[in-house]
C-alpha cells in the first residue's frame, strides 16, 4: 500500500540544534499513530515539517507517493493534511460557529462552490462531533481552554481532512473531557489518518495502533504499545528527562 506520508531523511536544524535529524518515518492511510517523546524531542518540529509550518533543512516528504517537500502549507491543506497546535489559533473574537464556518468555507471553495445550505450543515456537523453544537454563538475567546481545543478540532475536522495531525490535544481538558475525545477520535479514524503528539500515556495507550518514541530529534523507537512499553532505551530516555509522559 502506498503510504499516506513517508519521510526520508528529513532534517530541520535550528543553528546547531539538530531538532529533526534524519527521520525515515511512514504513516498508513487510517491509522491512529502517536508521537511520544520526551520534551525537546522535536515531535512539533517534526509535525510541523509535514504540514508545512515549517520548512526542512534537508530531506523528503511525499503524501500519497508525491514528493510535497516544497509545496506551501496552504496548498497542503487542500491535500488535505489539517492540524491543530498546541498554541490555539482559534479567532477569539468571532463566535464559535464563524471559527468553523470559516473552515467549512475553505473546503467549499476548494470544490468550487459555496452554498448557505451547506455552510450551515458543515458548521453544524463538525461542533455536533466535539460536543460544542451549543455553543455556537458564545464568543469563541470566552470558551474555557479545553473547549478552545475541542473548538480546534471541530476547525480541522470541518475541512473534511484525509490527515488530522493533533498537537497534545488533551492538555487542558478534564478528565470526562479526555474521555469523550477518546471516543471522538476514534470516529474520526473512520474517515481519516491521525496524527498525535500525546504526553497522557493513557490516552496514547488507548488510541494508537502504533506508536514513534522520538528522543533528541531522532526516531528512538516505534511499535505498539506493549511493545514500546516493554522497551529499555525508551524507558531509559524518559528516566533521563524526569519526564512521566
Ligand atoms: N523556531 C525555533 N528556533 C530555535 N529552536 C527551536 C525552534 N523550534 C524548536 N526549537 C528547538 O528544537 C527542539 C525541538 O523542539 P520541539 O518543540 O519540536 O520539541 P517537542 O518534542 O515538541 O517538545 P514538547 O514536548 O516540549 O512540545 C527544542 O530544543 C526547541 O527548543
Amino acid at each position: 500500500m502506498t503510504p499516506l506520508i513517508e519521510t526520508r531523511a528529513l532534517s530541520r536544524h535550528f543553528g546547531g540544534l539538530k531538532a529533526v535529524e534524519a527521520v525515515d518515518f511512514t504513516l498508513q492511510p487510517g491509522e491512529i499513530r502517536a508521537i511520544i517523546g520526551p520534551n525537546g524531542a522535536g515531535k512539533t518540529t517534526f509535525v510541523s515539517l509535514i504540514c508545512g509550518r515549517i520548512a526542512p533543512s534537508s530531506g523528503s516528504i511525499a503524501l500519497d507517493g508525491n514528493d510535497i517537500t516544497r509545496l506551501p502549507a496552504h496548498k497542503r491543506v487542500l491535500a488535505g493534511i489539517a492540524y491543530t497546535f498546541q498554541i490555539t489559533s482559534i479567532f477569539p473574537k468571532l463566535t464559535v460557529y464563524d471559527n468553523v464556518a470559516l473552515s467549512v468555507q475553505r473546503r467549499l471553495l476548494k470544490a468550487g462552490r459555496v452554498v448557505a445550505g451547506e455552510l450551515d450543515a458543515g458548521v453544524a456537523q463538525a461542533l455536533a462531533r466535539v460536543g460544542l453544537a451549543d455553543r455556537a454563538q458564545t464568543l469563541a475567546g470566552n470558551l474555557a481552554y479545553g473547549h478552545q481545543r475541542l473548538l480546534e478540532v471541530a476547525m480541522g475536522l470541518a475541512l473534511e481532512p484525509r490527515l488530522l495531525i493533533l498537537d497534545e490535544p488533551t492538555q487542558g481538558l478534564s478528565d470526562g473531557e479526555i474521555e469523550g475525545f477518546i471516543a471522538l477520535v476514534r470516529e474520526i479514524a473512520k474517515e481519516a489518518t491521525v496524527l498525535l503528539i500525546e504526553h497522557n500515556m493513557p490516552v496514547v495507550m488507548q488510541l494508537a495502533q502504533k506508536i514513534t518514541v522520538m528522543n533528541f530529534g531522532r526516531v528512538l523507537a516505534e511499535g505498539s504499545a506493549e511493545e514500546i512499553r516493554a522497551n529499555a532505551a525508551v524507558q531509559e530516555a524518559y528516566l533521563g528527562t524526569g519526564r512521566d509522559g
